[in-house]
C-alpha cells in the first residue's frame, strides 16, 4: 500500500474456492491504482495486486490448475493518479501495464474524450498486444482517417497448465457518448458478423466473454444466446462491469457471470470446476460448478488468501510497482491540501436532501457561489447538476488534489440558456427526474435518462436501508471520525463482541456469501437524476412568500444538454435548440468547486 494509507483492518473471512480454471477480475478501477488511502478496507495498491497474482499463479502451477487475469475497462478518469497530470495519464499507463492481464477490453471512459481514446490506442493496446480484445470497437486514425478494429476481435489461446482451449471476446455495451475517433458497433449487429459467427464455431473448451457491460444488460443476454445456440454444452463465463456493483448470475447451468464492483475496492474471483477439457471429458454434459468471491482490496485479506504475511507477501515486482505509484503521487503533489472538510458528505449513505448529503452541500453552498456569471450575476437562475457528475464521498479532513478528481473527475462546464420563462424552466428538473415516465427519450435519439445518475442506479432502483446500518448516529449526524470504515476491534456495540467493519454485504443470485470479508451493513439511498439550486431569486417578504421571477437563466452541466433540450420541449419550450446554448462561466466545474473549497474551508485540519 501507499505511504500514509490507512492501516488495514481484519474481518472474519470466507475462503477462495479453487477450481480447474480460476480467474481474477478487475473492473471500473478509474485510476484508483494507488488504492484507497483513506479507507482501511481498500487500501492495497496495484503493486500489492501484482504480488497477489504472482502468489496465486504459483499456487495454480503447484496444483496443476490455471489462473487467468481479466480487466473489463473504465481504467481511467476518477482519481488524481490518472487525472491530475497534464496530459492526463502521464504515469498511469506505465503503472497499469505492470500487471500481467490475459484478457482486457475497453470501457466507455476510455472513449468520452478523443485524446483518451488516442492514448488507449497508442499505449494500452500495444502494451497488451496479444491480450487486448475489441469485439465491437473500431478506432479512427487521426492522420489518415482510416477506420480499423481497436484491437483483435477475439482471442484464441491455450491455458498454461491444462492446455484448455479458450476463445475470448471483449465487448463494450451499446455506448453512444464516444468522441468521433471511435465507432462502437451495437452488440446485436456484431454477433451477426461473419468473424463472430466463425469464432463461436472454433474448437473451445470454454468461452470467456469479458466486457464493459452490466451482467444483467441485454447486450450480455444476446451474446450468451448467440454462443449457446451454437455450443449447447460448452461452458461460457462472463466478466462484466460498468454498473459499479458486485453481482453474479447464471444464465444457465453451464454459464456464469460476475461483476466486480468499482474503484479497485474489489478484486473479483471466479472458479470453474469439472471436466473442462473436451477431449478428456467422457460426457460433455458432465456437471460443472462455479464459484465467486468478491475480494476486498485489503492487504490483510490478500495475506489471508495467500497464507502469507507482511514480510513474505510483497514480491520484488509488486514492491517496485508500489514505489513507482508513490513516486508518481509525489510528483503530482496529490496530497496537497486545499481545505478541510468539516464533516463527511455522502453520495448515497444518507438521503437527499440531508445535512450530510454531498448533493445538499452542492445545492445549498457551492452552486450558489460558483454559478455566477459576471455579466448576468443579477439575473435569477436555476442551476441543474446531474448526480452522476459526482463520483465519490468526501470524508471529514483534508480535501486534497487527489480528492478533487476522486469527487469530480470530468471536464464538465456550466452552460446556459438566457431568459427562459420561469414556468417553462421550472418544469425541466421535474421532467429530468421522471424522464422514463414522461419523456420518450429513446425515440428522440436521446440516451437513457438513467445515464444522468450514478452508475450504481442502473442496478439499484430502490433505496436499501438497514435498521442496524451505522453510517449515521441516531441524532442524524454523520460519523465524524474521518474514515468511512471503522477498524475492527476499535469499539464494540455493547462492550462485548467487536463491531464488524462496515462494507459490502452483497446479495446476488447465488446468495449472501459472495464477499470475502464479513461486514456490517451500509445504507444506500437512491438519489434523483439531477438536483437543482435556485440562485439569485428575490428574497422572501415578511410573510415568507415571494413571487418567482418572470424569466430565469437556465444553467446546467454540459453533459446533460440532450436531456435538458428534450425536457424543454415537453415543458413548452419547443423552440429552444443547441444554438441557444452558451457557456455560463469560465472554467470546469471541478476548478470552480476547488476554488470554493479554498475560499470556504479552513486550511488546517
Ligand atoms: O462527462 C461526464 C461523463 C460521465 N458522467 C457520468 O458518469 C456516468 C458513467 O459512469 P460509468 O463509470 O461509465 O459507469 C454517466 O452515466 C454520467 O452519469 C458525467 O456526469 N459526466
Amino acid at each position: 500500500s501507499q505511504p500514509g494509507a490507512a492501516t488495514p483492518v481484519a474481518a472474519p473471512m470466507r475462503d477462495l474456492v479453487w477450481g480447474k480454471l480460476n480467474v481474477l477480475h478487475t473492473t471500473d478501477t478509474h485510476g484508483w491504482h494507488g488504492g484507497h488511502l483513506q479507507e482501511s478496507q481498500y487500501s492495497a495498491d496495484w503493486g500489492d495486486y501484482v504480488s497477489f497474482a504472482e502468489h496465486l499463479r504459483r499456487t495454480a502451477d503447484e496444483q496443476g490448475v490455471d489462473l487467468l487475469l481479466v480487466d473489463t475497462g473504465d481504467r481511467v478518469e476518477g482519481n488524481g493518479l490518472y487525472d491530475a497530470s497534464s496530459p492526463k495519464g502521464q504515469y498511469y499507463y506505465d503503472i497499469y501495464r505492470e500487471q500481467h492481464i490475459d484478457i482486457l477490453s475497453t470501457g466507455n471512459h476510455e472513449l468520452y474524450q478523443a485524446s483518451t481514446a488516442d492514448e488507449e490506442h497508442r499505449q494500452t493496446v500495444p502494451n497488451f498486444r496479444d491480450n487486448y480484445v475489441a469485439s465491437n470497437l473500431d478506432y479512427i486514425d487521426p492522420k489518415t482517417g482510416e477506420r480499423s478494429p481497436m484491437a483483435q476481435r477475439y482471442r484464441k489461446f491455450q491455458t498454461k497448465n491444462q492446455k484448455l482451449d479458450i476463445v475470448a471476446f471483449g465487448f463494450l455495451f451499446d455506448f453512444t457518448g464516444n468522441a468521433n475517433n471511435t465507432v462502437v458497433q451495437p452488440v446485436k449487429e456484431t454477433i451477426q458478423e461473419e468473424w463472430f459467427q466463425g469464432a463461436i464455431r472454433e474448437q473451445a473448451d470454454i468461452f470467456v466473454v469479458v466486457g464493459h457491460v452490466g451482467v444483467r444488460m441485454q447486450e450480455y443476454k444476446d451474446i450468451f444466446n448467440a454462443i449457446r445456440k451454437q455450443n449447447w454444452f460448452t461452458p461460457i463465463i462472463f466478466f462484466g462491469g460498468h454498473v459499479h456493483v458486485r453481482d453474479a448470475i447464471a444464465y444457465d447451468s453451464r454459464s456464469f457471470a460476475i461483476a466486480s464492483g468499482r474503484y479497485f475496492e474489489t478484486i473479483g474471483w471466479m472458479s470453474v470446476n469439472g471436466d473442462l477439457k473436451k477431449s478428456k471429458a467422457p460426457s460433455v454434459e458432465a456437471a460443472l460448478s462455479f464459484n465467486r468471491r468478491y475480494i476486498d482490496n485489503n492487504l490483510l485479506g490478500l495475506y489471508y488468501h495467500t497464507g502469507l504475511n507482511d514480510s513474505t507477501f510483497p514480491t520484488e515486482h509488486g514492491r517496485n510497482v508500489s514505489t513507482a505509484i508513490a513516486k508518481a503521487r509525489k510528483e503530482l503533489d496529490l496530497d496537497h491540501n486545499f481545505g478541510c472538510a468539516p464533516r463527511d458528505y455522502w453520495m448515497t449513505r444518507t438521503p437527499y436532501p440531508h445535512d450530510s448529503s454531498i448533493y445538499t452541500w452542492l445545492e445549498k453552498e457551492v452552486l450558489p457561489e460558483v454559478a455566477v456569471s459576471p455579466s448576468r450575476k443579477d439575473i435569477p437562475r436555476l442551476v441543474i447538476l446531474n448526480t452522476g457528475a459526482i463520483r465519490f464521498d468526501i470524508f471529514k479532513g483534508a480535501f486534497t488534489r487527489d480528492t478533487t478528481y476522486i469527487v469530480s473527475p470530468f471536464l464538465s462546464v456550466l452552460k446556459y440558456i438566457p431568459d427562459v420563462p420561469y414556468d417553462v424552466a421550472s418544469k425541466v428538473i421535474v421532467l429530468l427526474n421522471n424522464a422514463g415516465q414522461i419523456m420518450n427519450v429513446a425515440s428522440d435519439g436521446v440516451p437513457d435518462a438513467r445515464f444522468m445518475a450514478i452508475p450504481e442506479q442502473l442496478a439499484i432502483h430502490e433505496s436499501i436501508t438497514y435498521p442496524d446500518a451505522a453510517s449515521l448516529h441516531s441524532d442524524g449526524k454523520a460519523d465524524s471520525d474521518g474514515q468511512q470504515q471503522k477498524p475492527l476491534g476499535t469499539g464494540s456495540k455493547d462492550g462485548g463482541e467487536p463491531s464488524l467493519v462496515e462494507g459490502y454485504t452483497t446479495e446476488d443470485d447465488i446468495g449472501t456469501d459472495g464477499d470475502d470479508a464479513v461486514h456490517s451493513n451500509i445504507n444506500f439511498y437512491v438519489v434523483p437524476n439531477c438536483i437543482q439550486a435556485e440562485v439569485g431569486f428575490p428574497a422572501s417578504d415578511e410573510e415568507g412568500g415571494s413571487s418567482p421571477p418572470d424569466t430565469v437563466d437556465l444553467v446546467f452541466f454540459d453533459f446533460i444538454q440532450p436531456w435538458v433540450l428534450l425536457a424543454l420541449k415537453f415543458s413548452g419550450g419547443e423552440d429552444y435548440s443547441a444554438k441557444d446554448i452558451q457557456q455560463y462561466v469560465e472554467g470546469t466545474f471541478t476548478e470552480l468547486m476547488v476554488g470554493w473549497i479554498k475560499e470556504n474551508w479552513p486550511k488546517d485540519c
